[in-house]
């Protein structure tokens, strides 16, 4: 399957790229012609080799980094004209997970989870969890219920294991509410057994809660299992694109030779 061939699916999009391109150095595009459309609902896995440019095109598709050349419609709306405040605005929209889980090391799991309702709690020190009103924290346990993790809720953060951690990042992500979870290699920092449960439990309550999902990930079972459509990045440009049972693991590995 080509190119673009997985993205009709659905009539709904949270996330339109049409024709991006983005340049570092003249002459050198590390991202070309890049379309694809994310439907409501669809958790998509960024396949490539290191440097083809899916770390790149993650934060151009949230205009985290300016690209270049063509448009970004994140829930419908170009990015290109919004000024820096309506552009954080709609990113409150985006729960972004990433390698390292970049939780605040002497906070709790519990204050770290809170921190995800500041976008739309900017109230003074509401993170704290000594602090934070009854429903935040009520929500905030929740949440970490989801993820199992209600035992270490007042743990330091810089006592938990790289499984838990990312666990408290995921809840984190799921306490801003999000209709769209952005994920950097959020399992490459795990053992294979930490990483296979975190991206079980991500994947997993993500499909529950009909969010929209895409993840980066150098590990192709992973990509296959917990996306439902695998798109893969070659030099910045796609070279596939398609649904996670129509593919074969062992052909995903001949874009890496
Ligand atoms: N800020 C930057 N300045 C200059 N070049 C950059 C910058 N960020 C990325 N690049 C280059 O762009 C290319 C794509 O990098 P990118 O990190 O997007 O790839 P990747 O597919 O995410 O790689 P990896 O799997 O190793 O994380 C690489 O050649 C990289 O060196």
């Amino acid at each position: 399957m080509g190119p673009g061939a997985a993205a009709s699916a659905s009539p709904v999009a949270d996330l339109v790229v049409s024709a991006l391109g983005k340049s570092f150095e003249p002459g050198t595009p590390v991202l070309r012609n890049v379309h694809f459309q994310v439907t409501t609902g669809q958790r998509v896995a960024l396949i490539g080799a290191n440097g083809a440019g899916k770390s790149t095109l993650l934060r151009c598709c949230m205009h985290l980094l300016r690209p270049d050349a063509g448009e970004v419609r994140l829930f419908g709306t170009p990015l290109g004209g919004l000024d820096a405040q309506a552009l954080r605005r709609l990113r409150a929209q985006v729960g972004f997970v990433f390698q390292k889980h970049n939780l605040v090391p002497r906070l709790s799991a519990l204050s770290n989870v809170l921190h995800g309702a500041l976008p739309r709690a900017p109230l003074a020190r509401a993170w704290l969890q000594s602090l934070a009103p009854a429903a935040l924290r009520e929500e905030a346990m929740h949440c970490l219920e989801r993820v199992g993790l209600t035992h270490i809720a007042l743990r330091r953060a810089d006592k938990l294991s790289g499984g838990q951690s990312q666990r408290v990042a995921v809840a984190r992500a799921l306490m801003q509410r999000p209709r769209l979870i952005v994920a950097d290699e959020p399992a490459a920092s795990l053992d294979p057994v930490a990483g296979d449960e975190v991206m079980s439990l991500f994947s997993g309550l993500v499909k529950d809660e009909g969010l929209t999902m895409v993840f980066t990930s150098h590990d192709l079972v992973h990509a296959v299992k917990y996306a439902d459509r695998v798109i893969a990045l070659q030099r910045g440009e796609i070279v596939l694109d398609a649904l996670s049972h129509e593919i074969d693991v062992a052909e995903l590995r001949t874009l890496y030779a």
